[in-house]
This record gives C-alpha cells, sequence and structure tokens, in this order.
C-alpha cells in the first residue's frame, strides 16, 4: 500500500513514459446535505488508469455520497467531475445515463445480481445495453466469469450460488464493457475474510490488467490494503491515509 499523495503507481511505471491521462479526475467538489450541512468542499482527486484508490474515513462523513456524485447519480453544490474526458456537469440526464451506462462499472455491497438470470446474462447485461452484438457479449461475460474463478458456470442461476460466489459475479460484471472507471462501495462487506482476500485480489488483477480507474469506499484495513493510494475523506477534502481515522 502506498501512502504517497502524488499520481498513481500507473504514471509512475517509467519515468521515461508520458504520464497515463487520469481516467477520473475531480476538481473542487463541494456537497451540503439537505438542511445545510456541509459534507466537504474543495475536494480535488485524480485517479489513472490502472489504479486503485481507497476512500476511507468515519461514518457519515459523506463517502457513499461521493461515490454516487462520481457516477452522476448525486449533484455537487460545487466542483467538476471528468470521466474518461468527459465532463458530467454539462451533461442532461439522458447523456448521464448513457455514459454511465457506457463507461462506468459498479460494485455494491449487495451485488444487485439478478437472480433468474444466469451467470452469463448477469455478466453480459452492461455490456448488452450498449451493444447489439450478443455473442460478443456472451463471449466476454465467459472470458470475465473464468477470469474471477466461474468458468464453465455461465450457464448456472445466479439464485443457486453463495455470497462470495456472486460477488465475483458482481466484479465480472462491472468490468465487462471494459469501463474507464470502477466504482466500488465495500465490495466485500458480507464476505468471510478469506474470501474476500480472494476476491479483492481477483479485483485488483482485472482493474490493472482491463486498464480502469477504480474508487474503493471501504471501513475494510483489509481492503484499503491492496489500493495503490488510502484517502481519508474529511471536510476539506481527501488526505493521505492512515487507512482509518
Ligand atoms: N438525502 C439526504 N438527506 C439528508 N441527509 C443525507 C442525505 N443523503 C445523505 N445524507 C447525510 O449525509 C451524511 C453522509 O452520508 P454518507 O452515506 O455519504 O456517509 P458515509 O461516509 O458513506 O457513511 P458510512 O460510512 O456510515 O456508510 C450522513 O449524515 C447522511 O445522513
Amino acid at each position: 500500500m502506498r501512502h504517497d499523495p502524488s499520481p498513481s503507481p500507473a504514471a509512475a511505471r517509467a519515468t521515461s513514459e508520458p504520464p497515463a491521462p487520469a481516467r477520473l479526475l475531480v476538481r473542487g467538489l463541494a456537497k451540503s446535505v439537505p438542511g445545510g450541512r456541509q459534507l466537504f468542499h474543495g475536494l480535488d482527486l485524480a485517479v489513472c488508469g490502472g489504479e486503485l484508490v481507497a476512500i476511507v474515513g468515519e461514518s457519515g462523513t459523506g463517502k457513499s455520497t461521493l461515490l454516487n456524485i462520481l457516477a452522476g447519480l448525486d449533484e455537487a453544490d460545487a466542483g467538476e467531475v471528468e470521466v474518461g474526458g468527459t465532463r458530467l456537469g454539462p451533461l442532461d440526464e439522458a447523456a448521464r445515463t448513457r455514459l454511465r451506462r457506457e463507461r462506468i462499472g459498479f460494485v455494491f455491497q449487495a451485488f444487485h445480481i439478478l437472480p433468474y438470470l444466469t451467470l452469463g446474462q448477469n455478466v453480459a447485461l452492461p455490456l448488452a445495453l450498449v451493444s447489439p452484438d450478443a455473442d460478443r457479449a456472451a463471449a466476454e461475460a465467459g472470458r470475465l466469469l473464468a477470469a474471477v474463478g466461474l468458468g464453465g458456470r455461465a450457464d448456472d442461476y445466479a439464485r443457486d450460488l453463495s455470497g462470495g460466489e456472486l460477488q465475483r459475479v458482481a466484479i465480472a460484471r462491472a468490468l465487462v464493457h471494459r469501463p474507464a472507471l470502477i466504482l466500488a462501495d465495500e465490495p466485500t462487506g458480507n464476505l468471510d475474510p478469506d474470501t474476500a482476500a480472494r476476491v479483492l485480489a481477483l479485483f485488483a488483477q482485472a482493474v490493472r490488467e482491463g486498464g480502469a480507474a477504480a474508487v474503493i469506499v471501504t471501513h475494510s484495513p483489509a481492503t484499503a490494503a491492496v489500493a495503490d493510494r488510502v484517502l481519508r475523506l474529511e471536510a476539506t477534502g481527501l488526505r493521505q491515509g492512515p487507512a482509518h481515522g
């Protein structure tokens, strides 16, 4: 785990290479909740492709709210969010939905896997929403299921899976459309420590190989430990580690 606040290991891989472009850029973000209490202001963040950033902080500081703003599901009071080179601010609702479908992958604590679809159908869904090529979506889903250790299970129904297996399906689904940005909220919240460690290692490997920028909100030191950078959310923005406090 690094505690260096400077941009990304992806950028630092070779000093002779130009820095990797940020897949997620946040400038001067501010957010208050209804009633007027300000959660944060002046929040800046840049995450490069292949980089995993963990965001930690005390309960109620606004981590989930921040994730929702990054996804274009909630509006900031001030500041800008740019995903894969596109600024969210000027987009209307339809364009935001399209950007979310095409450029962002989500891993939720509650999985949101559809029980009466097969694993292959669940994983293929984000790609099927943006591409008419069903064969390609099925092939990509099969490839990612194999990558998360569920090869050969594409025709099994999601309702029959364990929590750890469902979480692996959720990770495959978040990656299938090769998003610029992956947002994960407590991605291993319901898993036992051994399964969580395996799932996290798969997630980190897939993010790094796929070149997405990833932001993980977590209370878990074990989850934060797989990140390249750990940032703590405070009222004045994101500060570098420690993992808790
Ligand atoms: N729509 C809303 N109306 C009023 N208050 C809200 C609203 N949405 C969020 N809040 C408040 O904003 C604060 C931040 O909530 P948020 O869920 O983002 O925190 P968090 O850091 O993710 O917390 P936790 O770690 O407990 O999940 C909380 O005090 C919450 O009650």
